[in-house]
């Protein structure tokens, strides 16, 4: 049987991202990319872009190892709306206004935001290198790097900056985000041989220096109405080009976020609400076995 059948779940979203927070830190029972897929069925389960388990945390001083599973059962090194949901759901449990937290991609720090509805997480330093996104190839520099889709002579998008965040972001910068059918090229980037990891695939306008607007394909869970991690990708990217300052509010379908890449330690923080849907427990029938 499932770790997760009856098991207590908070259902909750990053500026309209989908998430999903399980609590196992009482528990050494494991949850398989079967049991994330089977929750994210339409039939019962609760449908969502990642699903957040916290587990026992393995070092003193932080408080849980978190899984981050994308709906399609594959796992993330980082998801930034998640995180927020956790350190929400966290805060208002202890009363804490800090904490660290690990997940594969490392060790993160969170706090209270600058307004009582506001959370903030760092969300570490970006990477650059080719090997470190990854892609398949060399390219030494990563701020535009050579991919198109469309026809070869009139490409549709092309030129995208690449980041890694913990996890693997393309950026194609465009006039306007709506204009493109990201529900048909998405598939298509996400899966380009030259992303050995796949990757996000975001739309970014530049708006001014201060200001950018975006939309997200995500790997593992397609079009979200907010991707957090590509919030942070885009902020880098575009100050790498110096199309924008280091401290930007990115505008995504599903609201807003404050991004700053801090020049002392080159750390990218993220500060967005968190919002609290309901809570119940797991169907056990989710996780039958079929057939
Ligand atoms: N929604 C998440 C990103 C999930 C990343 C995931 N789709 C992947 O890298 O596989 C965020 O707010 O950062």
């Amino acid at each position: 049987m499932s770790a997760l059948a009856n098991h207590a779940f908070a259902k909750m979203n990053g500026i309209g991202n989908e998430i999903v927070v399980v609590d196992m830190r009482d528990s050494t029972s494991k949850v398989t990319p079967d049991d994330a897929r089977a929750v994210a069925s339409p039939r019962g389960g609760v449908p969502y872009d990642q699903l957040m388990v916290l587990q026992k945390p393995r070092f003193d001083g932080t408080e849980a190892f978190i899984s981050i599973y994308n709906s399609d059962g594959s796992e993330a090194g980082a998801c930034g709306n998640g995180m927020r949901c956790v350190v929400r759901r966290i805060f208002e449990k202890t009363g804490q206004t800090n904490a660290t937290f690990e997940t594969a991609a490392g060790l993160l720090n969170a706090w209270q935001g600058p307004a009582p509805d506001l959370y903030t997480v760092d969300m570490g330093a970006p990477k650059f290198g080719w090997q470190d996104i990854p892609l398949d190839q060399e390219f030494r520099d990563t701020r535009y790097i050579e991919l198109q889709i469309g026809p070869i002579d009139n490409p549709v998008l092309h030129s995208p900056s690449v980041v890694s965040m913990g996890n693997p972001h393309a950026i194609f910068w465009v006039d306007d985000v709506n204009a493109y059918d990201l529900e048909r090229f998405g598939p298509l980037l996400e899966n380009h041989p030259i992303f050995p990891e796949r990757a996000n695939i975001t739309l970014a306008h530049i708006v001014d220096p201060q200001h950018i607007t975006i939309r997200t394909w995500e790997r593992g869970a397609g079009l979200t109405r907010a991707c957090g991690s590509a919030a942070c990708a885009t902020a880098v990217a575009a100050a790498r080009l110096k199309r924008a300052e280091r401290n930007v509010e990115i505008t995504l379908p599903g609201g807003k976020l404050g991004i700053e890449w801090r020049e002392r330690d080159d750390h990218v923080l993220m500060t967005g609400t968190a919002t609290f849907e309901y809570e119940g427990r797991f169907d056990p029938a989710l996780f039958a076995p079929v057939g």
